[in-house]
């Protein structure tokens, strides 16, 4: 360069690029190879728990690709730690509906045919922040890109292929005005209103709960930082981990299904290193329990919403506390903060999330996250900001950012910040190619695959089996309508269920209003394919003789 007679600061420059993208391509290159290196650890006990013949290689690339989590369950963080939650609105994982207690119980269905315009989901393009490139931060980036999808191909893991739009629809689309359903209503409780087929997006309450865990990743890194002695990274990646979950609300106007009383949802999704199970536990009042288990954590919690309808909105306050455990002993508890659903009426309906959320760790670090009200005049919404505070009370970190968007964090060192640059922490993935209509995620899109060597697998209970959220994602919808008419009728049956007695098959809690926890043995079943006590709730609804014999 010397020899073309470039000048100085030229030729360093570019050094400087060069370095900076070797850096890059380095560290990602030293991720993959972490990532195969435990995959292949993790081989022999696959091949030993799925009874492969030695020699024969299992099949990678399918649904049902194993990997190298333990499928026994610990829930002996409950209780464990130090300070719960102070918010009186909270939840787990989850995501619940709308209609608290009698849902679609009493439903006074019409299915007017207006214009559907509230639900004409535009996935709004925003604006990237181009920040600082440090080591975190760029670690982050090439893990977001390795499993969102765009690098799928190269990853060593072979993820199963899964699909990255929903089916074209067979039918038309049909428009109806939510004024139109509710109108009939006014002065009732709008949550026992059932809304016809067209407000529902094809995805269950179960499945929404799994959306929570899109980016699990951030709490592999904080296992990470944890065991190498970084406990206010491990915090901050759980704080981060706590907001993204409302990313995908963003934008979404329809109403998820209210699954059937003991409808269960599984996620084998080995490319993330994470298995995730969730059930519908009770339906008056309405929860669901879910267990998550990942790389060095396990996440569970249940969730369960009361609900206040205002006329032109709705307030959710999540009930209900989430547990994380880390391998090493290290456990953070919180709540989920409250979620408005705005313009039920007139205009475009939106959420949005508010309240403080304290996340409560047994060592060093808790933080504390703050969900700003959404003001009439705020120029920048969807805000949340935190602190990270040692156990003597002493700010260590802040962090901000927003929801919908993505979280930087600063670290401060003796109550000085230490650099003046942030940190980016968890930003949310682009919006898919093939947009739906429902404004889905790609990782939602996802999630209601049937595959035929899934479908051999699945318990009769689970959502993907559910035939009205098939029909609505097939686009068919007078079948969907029907269907889910069909099941309302038998989820009438749950109340009295439940008074009878009946018990959750994977799900169970010390005391009658105590917290749900899993009882293992879901992995186990699966691969026996032993679904003993598993009802076919999707069914015609049991004759008498047979009734009796559900678990009542
Ligand atoms: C009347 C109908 C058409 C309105 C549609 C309402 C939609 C937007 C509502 C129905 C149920 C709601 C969800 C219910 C519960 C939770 C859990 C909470 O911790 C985060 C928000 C979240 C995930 C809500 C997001 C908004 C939601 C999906």
């Amino acid at each position: 360069m010397h020899a073309e007679g470039l000048g100085e600061e030229v030729i360093k420059d570019c050094e400087q690029i060069v370095h900076s993208e070797f850096l890059q391509y380095y560290t990602q290159m030293k991720q993959r190879c972490e990532e195969y290196l435990s995959f292949l650890g993790s081989l022999p006990q696959q091949l030993e728990r799925n009874n492969y013949t030695p020699g024969i290689l299992p099949v990678l690339n399918e649904q049902d690709t194993t990997h190298s989590i333990r499928p026994e369950c610990s829930c002996s963080g409950h209780g464990k730690c130090c300070e719960s939650s102070n918010t009186e609105s909270s939840d787990d994982a989850g995501i619940q509906e709308l209609d608290e207690s009698s849902d679609e119980d009493d439903y006074n269905f019409c299915d007017t045919r207006q214009s559907f315009s509230d639900s004409a989901a535009s996935p709004d393009m925003r604006m990237k922040h181009s920040n600082s490139s440090n080591d975190v931060q760029q670690y982050n980036h090439n893990f977001v890109e390795s499993r969102s999808g765009k690098g799928e191909n190269e990853c060593l893991l072979l993820p199963p292929k899964r699909r990255t739009k929903l089916p074209e629809p067979v039918e038309k689309e049909k428009g109806v005005s939510l004024w139109s359903m509710i109108k009939d209503n006014v002065g009732k409780d709008l949550t026992r209103v059932c809304l016809p087929v067209y407000f529902n997006e094809p995805i269950s309450s179960l499945q929404k709960c799994f959306e929570d865990l899109e980016y699990s990743h951030l709490l592999d890194h904080a296992y990470d930082y944890g065991l190498k002695g970084n406990s206010v990274m491990r915090t901050l990646c759980v704080a981060a981990f706590a907001v993204s979950g409302y990313a995908s609300s963003d934008g979404r106007p329809c109403k998820p299904f209210n699954p059937l009383l003991g409808e269960t949802y599984e996620a084998d999704f080995p490319e993330n290193g994470i298995r995730f199970f969730s059930e519908k536990v009770s339906h008056h009042p309405m929860v669901m329990a879910c267990h998550c288990e990942g790389r060095g954590w396990k996440f569970w919690g249940e969730s369960n919403v009361k609900s206040k309808f205002w006329g032109q909105t709705i307030q959710l306050d999540p009930v209900g506390v989430l547990t994380l455990e880390f391998d090493d002993g290290e456990i953070f508890k919180w709540s989920k903060v409250t979620t408005t659903i705005n313009n039920l009426i007139i205009g475009r309906l939106y959420c949005h999330h508010h309240g403080t959320m304290k996340i409560s760790g047994n060592r060093q670090h808790s933080c504390k996250l703050t969900f700003k009200q959404q003001s009439f005049l705020e120029r920048n919404p969807r805000q949340v900001q935190g602190v990270v505070e040692d156990i003597g009370g002493t700010k260590v970190a802040t962090l901000r950012g927003k929801w919908d968007e993505s979280l930087y964090c600063n670290v401060t060192n003796d109550g000085v910040n230490s650099s003046a640059e942030s940190t980016l922490l968890w930003e949310k993935h682009e919006p898919p190619t093939n947009p739906t209509r429902y404004n889905l995620s790609s990782f939602a899109i996802t999630l209601n695959e049937l595959t035929p060597n899934l479908k051999e697998k699945l318990p009769p209970t689970d959502s993907r089996l559910r035939p009205d959220q098939r029909h609505l994602e097939n686009g068919e919808y007078d079948k969907a309508n029907s269907e889910k008419l069909r099941l309302e009728t038998r989820q009438r049956m749950a109340r009295k269920m439940q008074d009878n007695g009946w018990k959750p098959r994977w799900f169970d809690r010390d005391t009658e209003d105590g917290a749900f926890h899993y009882t293992g043995g879901y992995w186990e079943a699966r691969e026996q394919r032993k679904w003993d006590g598993c009802r076919d709730i999707f069914g015609e609804l049991p004759d008498k003789k047979t009734y009796p014999a559900c678990k009542m």
